[in-house]
């Protein structure tokens, strides 16, 4: 491996030197990677890497004709039989397709002349009709059919002799089992099973979490999930499947040709329950050929799924099979390919980035990349057992994917390129942010920083959670304006929330001075709050709403929360280990605390209560009906006060209503309380009467 490796980086003098013996080192190091790729299903370097050794191996075959030997990986489709996996020799063979690497019009011109040439045609006749497709990045499949039914599916191997995966195949629900009636009784359909981006990402995200293997990219997982010995593995592994040729087939009836061109057998195809991509089209000449190159790309990032190219195929089956074969490539089609999605670049350095609610993911800088058609300087190392997992250490080549609008991702080392010792990356034990602490919750495959509203990567999220409707209830603080006062620097903590004055607001871009003021008096009234809902605002990692007013319930005020111990937070309903020891870090940070007592400070207030087991239930068994637009409290925030005390919060007044707490605009429920004599309340009174209440059962 080594010796393949230096010949990888130092090509070009022994080139020159030798031919046969760099010939031969190139044929061993294309082998090898091979393996790696179609046994292994593990490839360890970019296709880009493969595809221009192979380049120069052509290249050097072209310059020394008499060295070239059958056995050459350019003579032949490379692939083998995995142990455990039936061998099954194709009726037709499954060949590879040449690839053109020139450039977007002279890549289908150049096809287009040979094709020409090839048939005898001149200038003057007509041009020449393809049928333009993806090259769908998966792997290749032949469904063989008889009497209708799915009897067998073979991998490509090497082009004669493939592997028998039928029990995986059966699993993808886009391959039929059965087809329509009048179907030639013997079929063979071919055509690639893939895994859609989503699925892959969804696959690799779980795979993380169950600190289980992730894959490279979806062609490598959908290989790996087709040939598995257990069917119910490929079961989970989510892949799809596009029909785009035949093999073996028996003519119907006449027994004349079956179909006359390549795009109506894939309409046929369509018809009979195969999936045939949408993007598939006839193309006239060289020139739509490039249109469809231009068009096909621009939409790439688009597609759900991978496509390193497209492919360029004569419409004519006729004149298919006057153009016939060369060993490892029919001379009908060629594939084009687009810019690689994946290539090998240096690490420069690892850092970390903090993400909006906290999460630390390492990030490697690397040496400047063209790779998915974009420049890329970094990309991401997801956590740390990502980069145990895959041995990344700065100074190291690695692997950059970038699919789609998918964030680039270092995806794996290339092997042998270390040359002294490199420390492995150690996570920061304070966050680069704002100093909190970073901590690693037990069964967490993510580091997090703890500093949360004090944390300035986290202040736009932690201000929206705050400022939301079951929260802290600010109308009017929506995305558009904390972006804004965030970007600005206004508001750094949430204590400065409550700090804002009119001309700061006004000074902001687009901000009338009605809706300022709008702003301001929303701030004003969201002070007059509940425990709950205040707790819930804090935004901390796993308390929502129903944890929140448990904690409230059981410690009565905020003090007994923030100063209580793990084993007093156990005590809770619903609060195992995590939460407890979540909230416990949370609390001891000073930064939090500090941003309580701010809030405090500036007139945030909650009726305080005692611990659950005396909570006063002065209202234990009786009914309230709220009606109105309170002066201080929203219809939320009263009833969880209501409910706090043991009241039932009702919609309608009967005779069995103990109180109607009324405000502005109280309308009929006022008048039928008025009618059946029910006590009616001010906001002022119902606080009045829960306060005198609790004191009153305190005392008593
Ligand atoms: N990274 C590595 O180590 C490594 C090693 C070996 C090969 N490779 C890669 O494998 C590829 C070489 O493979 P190949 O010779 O199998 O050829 P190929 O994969 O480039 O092309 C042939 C294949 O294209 C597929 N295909 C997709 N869409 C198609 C369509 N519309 N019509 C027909 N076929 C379609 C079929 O599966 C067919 O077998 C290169 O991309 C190479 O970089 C990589
Ligand atoms: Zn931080």
């Amino acid at each position: 491996m080594t010796e393949n490796l230096d010949l990888f980086s130092a090509p070009a003098p022994v080139a020159s030197a030798q031919p046969a013996i760099r010939i031969k080192a190139l044929r061993d190091q294309l082998n090898h990677w091979a393996h790696q790729y179609y046994v292994l299903d593990e490839p360890t370097v970019p296709d880009a890497e493969y595809d221009r050794v192979f380049r120069e191996l052509q290249a050097l075959e072209a310059a020394h004709p008499d060295l070239v030997t059958p056995d050459s990986p350019t003579q032949r489709v490379i692939g083998a039989v995995m142990e455990g996996l039936a061998p099954v020799r194709h009726a037709v063979p499954m060949l590879s397709i040449h690839t053109e690497t020139d450039t977007e019009a002279t890549g289908a011109q150049a096809f287009d002349a040979r094709v020409r040439r090839e048939l005898g045609l001149t200038d003057a006749d007509p041009a020449i009709e393809y049928v333009a497709e993806p090259k769908f990045d998966g792997l290749a499949m032949s469904l063989r059919y008889e009497n209708g039914r799915l009897v067998q599916a073979a991998t490509r191997g090497d082009g004669e002799v493939g592997e028998e995966v039928t029990h995986n195949i059966r699993t993808i629900r886009q391959i039929p089992l059965t087809l329509p009636e009048g179907v030639p009784p013997l079929l063979e359909v071919r055509g690639e099973v893939y895994m859609r981006r989503a699925d892959f990402d969804a696959l690799n995200e779980r795979q993380r979490e169950q600190g289980g293997k992730t894959f490279v990219n979806p062609r490598n997982a959908a290989a790996g999930a087709v040939r598995q010995l257990d069917s119910n593995i490929t079961a989970q592994r989510p892949l799809s499947f596009f029909a785009y040729g035949l093999g073996a087939i028996t003519p119907t009836g006449d027994g004349g040709p079956v179909f006359r061109t390549h795009y109506e057998m894939l309409q046929t195809l369509k018809s009979w329950g195969f999936p045939v991509a949408a993007q598939v089209q006839i193309a006239l000449g060289a020139a739509e050929l490039v249109a469809f190159h231009q068009q096909v790309g621009a939409s790439r990032d688009a597609l759900p799924y991978d496509i390193d190219g497209v492919v360029y195929k004569v419409n004519s089956l006729q004149l298919q099979r006057d153009l016939g074969f060369k060993t490892r490539e029919p001379r009908w089609a060629v594939a084009h390919k687009y810019p690689a999605q994946e290539m090998a670049t240096k690490v420069e350095a690892i850092d970390v980035q903090v993400g909006r609610t906290g999460k630390i993911t390492p990030v490697a800088r690397l040496a400047p990349v063209f790779v998915g058609g974009v420049t890329v300087t970094n990309a991401t190392l997801h956590n740390l057992f990502e980069i145990r997992k895959k041995g990344v250490r700065v100074g190291d080549t690695v692997i950059v994917r970038r699919a789609g609008d998918v964030i680039p991702e270092v995806v794996g080392v290339m092997p042998g390129n270390r040359t002294g010792y490199v420390p492995n990356f150690q996570m920061p034990k304070a966050c680069p942010v704002c100093g909190s602490d970073v901590v690693r919750e037990k069964g967490e495959a993510n580091h997090r920083c703890t500093g949360g509203l004090f944390c300035a990567a986290q202040r736009k999220e932690a201000i929206l959670h705050f400022a939301a409707r079951r929260a802290m209830d600010i109308e009017g603080l929506g995305d558009k304006l904390v972006d804004q006062l965030v970007d600005a620097n206004v508001i750094r903590t949430l204590p400065d929330l409550y700090r804002l004055g009119l001309t700061s607001l006004i000074a902001l871009e687009r901000m009338a001075d009605k809706s300022a003021r709008n702003v301001l008096a929303a701030l004003e009234k969201s002070k007059q709050t509940t425990l709950p809902r205040f707790l819930f605002g804090l935004g901390l990692r796993h308390v929502g709403e129903a944890t929140a007013k448990d904690l409230a319930r059981h410690f009565g005020t905020l003090d007994a929360i923030m100063d209580a111990s793990v084993e007093q937070l156990l005590q809770v309903n619903d609060v195992g280990p995590v939460v407890a020891q979540s909230l416990h870090t949370f609390f001891q940070q000073p930064h939090n605390r500090e941003v309580v007592e701010q809030l405090r400070a500036s007139g945030v207030t909650w009726p305080e209560g005692a611990p659950a087991e005396r909570a006063p239930q002065i209202l234990a068994g009786k009914t309230v009906v709220l009606t109105g637009t309170l002066p201080t409290l929203s219809r939320d925030a009263a009833k969880d006060l209501l409910e706090a005390a043991g009241a039932k919060v009702a919609g309608s007044v009967s005779k069995k209503t103990s109180y109607v707490v009324a405000g502005e605009e109280a309308g009929s429920k006022l008048a039928k309380a008025q009618e059946l004599g029910v006590p009616v309340l001010d906001e002022a009174g119902m606080l009045a009467l829960l306060q005198a209440g609790a004191a009153a059962e305190g005392a008593g």
